[in-house]
């Protein structure tokens, strides 16, 4: 492995994978985290947390509305505030990359008795808001955006809301948890349903800090007006990060390798699924339970994968690890063919688009379709040069392939990579065998 200069990496064919790691903390979970624990009453200790800088753009976002947070490197201490305790930021937020944070805040902010605009990142000012705004305003709320409040910049003014019953036409964990944060202050209840369940930490962390919430395998239910409760959180290693390393696992030869402390929620784990379907060697282990989170060490080892069909509910509960599936399809016998994934054109990037193009590159055939993919596996990959395309889940992914494709790969901006996982090249260093 080389590292060029500071936007561009590299990664080289290597004769092994061994030992033990560790991934950075759930970036999901963080970001909740932070949010509940700032309009809760009393203290929230939260250890794990993920400093990538997803996550710093939300705990900025709750200084600036006067929330102390103290974080000695080890542990963050959050002195909440109480549902009414948030004050006026005194300037614009500024939530990065991160889809999450402007979403769920979305969601917190609209029902505050003050004014807030919500940016983003360049990425982040083209993606798809109406899913929140939408619901947001049949709730009470006044939210404005550009085209018509599809895009950010958004501006909200606070307003009582009211509980509305939405049947969500997209499985997002956003959408959901914007409106169950909003639900946290309306009148009445508020209800969500979506066509397949994606993931439920929201769910979990609204019972974990004592809101008045039921959870039913058709939806959330949120009432309003319950304090919360100050909590001690333990964020467990996040799978989407592990799943860089799981496909590296199977796909390099002479590879074992021990992955410590990664949750497994349901709702998280169609990357196990799917891999273990296509026949890779995956074990849980020491399986246990973390602030009412699943969690386990994960043993992978080196692998022949075959193709397969993925659509339907693995699809959202695998959603962010689609564009390292690919790069193990890549390397399947036969072909896969994924469906029903059309969220990934809304991403950091179009993920499909993105992959189709960069695995091209590496020799492989890909037909793009509006939903999804279909992938020819191939023995090898060839050496390329791909961009990012701004997107971290994107470089990793191709950094994963040049662990096999001859020559390498090199991988243009890779900066975007400390969104969600500002360790990810040192670890790839650490484990590989040149
Ligand atoms: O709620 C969350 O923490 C997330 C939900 C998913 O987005 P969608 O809700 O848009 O599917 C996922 O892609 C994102 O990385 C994190
Ligand atoms: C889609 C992602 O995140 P977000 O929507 O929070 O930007 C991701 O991390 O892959």
């Amino acid at each position: 492995m080389t590292e060029t200069c500071v936007q561009t990496y590299a990664t080289r064919p290597v004769t092994g994978i061994r030992g033990e790691i560790t991934v950075p903390g759930d970036k999901s979970i963080s970001h909740r985290s932070i949010m509940l624990g700032s309009i809760a009453r009393g203290m929230t200790t939260v250890r794990g947390f993920l400093r990538g800088e997803d996550n710093i753009a939300t705990l900025n976002a709750f200084r600036a509305m006067g929330v102390t947070i103290d974080d000695d490197g080890e542990t963050l201490k959050i002195a909440g505030k109480g549902l009414h305790g948030l004050v006026e930021p005194f300037d614009v937020i500024d939530c990065g990359n991160s889809g999450t944070s402007i979403r769920l805040l979305t969601g917190l902010l609209a029902p505050q008795r003050f004014y807030t605009v919500l940016t983003g990142d360049r990425y982040l000012r083209r993606r798809p808001m109406r899913r929140v705004v939408e619901p947001l305003a049949r709730m009470g709320a006044t939210i404005f955006g550009r085209e018509g409040g599809e895009k950010a910049p958004l501006t909200i003014v606070g307003r009582e809301l009211s509980g509305i019953s939405y049947d969500s036409p997209v499985s997002s964990a956003q959408v959901k948890s914007a409106l169950m944060l909003a639900g946290l202050y309306a009148a009445g209840e508020t209800r969500v349903t979506e066509p397949y369940l994606s993931r439920d930490h929201s769910e979990r962390m609204f019972r974990h800090f004592g809101a008045d919430v039921e959870v039913s395998p058709s939806g959330a239910v949120v009432r309003g007006g319950r304090e919360l409760e100050g909590r001690d959180i333990v964020v467990p290693g996040d799978i989407s990060s592990a799943a860089f390393f799981l496909v590296a696992g199977l796909i390099v030869p002479n590879a074992e390798l021990l992955i410590r402390g990664v949750g497994i929620n349901p709702t998280r784990t169609g990357i196990l699924d799917i891999l273990s379907a296509m026949g890779g060697s995956i074990e849980l282990l020491d399986q246990r339970e973390v602030s009412g989170e699943p969690v386990a060490d994960i043993l992978v080892r080196s692998s022949r994968l075959k193709g397969i069909e993925i659509a339907g509910d693995v699809v959202p509960r695998a959603i962010d690890e689609f564009p390292v599936i690919c790069v193990a399809a890549a390397l399947a016998e036969g072909r896969t063919v994924i469906r029903e994934a059309r969220e990934l054109r809304v991403k950091e990037t179009d993920r499909i688009a993105a992959m189709a193009t960069n695995l091209r590159a590496a020799g492989v055939t890909v037909t793009e379709t509006a939903d999804g993919m279909e992938i020819d596996g191939r023995e090898r990959l060839d050496g390329c040069t791909v961009e990012s395309f701004g997107d971290h889940r994107i470089a990793m992914s191709m950094l994963v392939a040049g662990l096999v494709a001859t020559g390498g790969v090199t991988v243009s901006d890779v900066a975007c990579i400390g969104t969600s996982f500002p360790s990810f090249t040192r670890l790839v260093e650490r484990i590989c065998a040149g």
